[in-house]
C-alpha cells in the first residue's frame, strides 16, 4: 500500500530509524483501526520484490518494519528472505490473526478482540502490544500476557482518541503492575509517517 523511512513510533524499538514496507488487506475490522484505507487488498497496487527490496535498502538504515494491515495474509518468505539477503533486519507488527510466516528478527504482536490471534503467534512473540480502548482492556491484556513467552516484553499503548481518558488508567496500571511498560504513538505527536 505504502513504503516510507522513518522513525519506529511505538513499543520496544521506539525512536529507531527505519524503512515501513505497510500491505494492503486486513479483515479483522478494530473500530478505531488507524488505517482504515489499507483494508481493501484489491486498492492497492502490486509490487515486485525485488521493487520493495531496492526501495527499503536505498537508505543507510537497515530495520524494515513489515506492517500493514494486517501483514501476516500474505505469505512473508520470500520477501523476507530477500530482505535478509540484503543485509536487512526484519521487524513485524501484527494482530497474529494468521499463521506465521517468514524470517523475523523482532515480532510485535498487537492481538485484537475483533478476530483472536493464534496461540502459535503469540508464543514467537518478541513484544506484546495491548492497545487499551476502555477499562476492560487491562484484564484482557494479562489474559495474552499468559499466553506468550518468559521474555516477552509487555506494552500498553493507548487508543489514539482515548488517549485522554485511558492513559491516567494506564499510568497507575504499569506504576502496580511494573512488568508492563507505556507505549506511545510517538510519531504522531512528532506528526512524521
Ligand atoms: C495499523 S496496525 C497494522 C499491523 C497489524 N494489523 C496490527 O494490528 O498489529 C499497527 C499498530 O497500530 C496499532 N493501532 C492501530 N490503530 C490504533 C489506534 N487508533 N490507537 C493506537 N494504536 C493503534 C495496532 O494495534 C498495531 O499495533
Ligand atoms: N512511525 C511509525 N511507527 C509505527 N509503528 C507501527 C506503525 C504501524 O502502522 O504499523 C507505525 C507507523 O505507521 N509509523
Ligand atoms: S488488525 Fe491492524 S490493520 Fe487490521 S483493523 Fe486492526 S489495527 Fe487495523
Ligand atoms: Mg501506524
Amino acid at each position: 500500500m505504502e513504503q516510507f523511512y522513518t522513525i519506529q513510533g511505538e513499543g520496544y524499538n521506539t525512536g529507531r530509524a527505519a524503512y515501513f514496507v505497510r500491505l494492503g488487506g486486513c479483515d479483522v475490522g478494530c473500530v478505531w483501526c488507524d488505517v482504515k484505507e489499507s483494508w481493501d487488498m484489491d486498492a492497492h497496487p502490486r509490487l515486485a520484490l525485488d521493487a520493495i527490496v531496492a526501495a527499503a535498502t536505498a537508505h543507510t538504515g537497515r530495520n524494515v518494519v513489515v506492517t500493514g494491515g494486517e501483514p501476516l495474509m500474505h505469505n512473508l518468505g520470500p520477501l523476507t528472505q530477500a530482505l535478509h539477503e540484503a543485509g536487512c533486519q526484519n521487524w513485524i507488527e501484527t494482530s497474529g490473526a494468521y499463521p506465521l510466516s517468514g524470517e523475523w528478527d523482532w515480532i510485535c504482536v498487537s492481538p485484537k478482540k475483533f478476530k483472536a490471534p493464534l496461540p502459535s503467534v503469540l508464543a514467537a512473540a518478541h513484544e506484546l502490544k495491548i492497545v487499551v480502548f476502555n477499562k476492560s482492556d487491562f484484564k484482557w491484556a494479562e489474559e495474552h500476557a499468559a499466553l506468550v513467552g518468559p521474555e516477552c516484553r509487555l506494552y500498553l499503548q493507548p487508543e489514539w482518541s482515548k488517549s485522554a481518558q485511558m492513559m491516567p488508567l494506564i499510568v497507575d496500571y504499569v506504576k502496580a503492575n511494573p512488568r508492563w511498560q507505556v507505549s506511545l504513538q510517538t510519531h504522531k505527536f512528532l506528526d512524521i509517517p
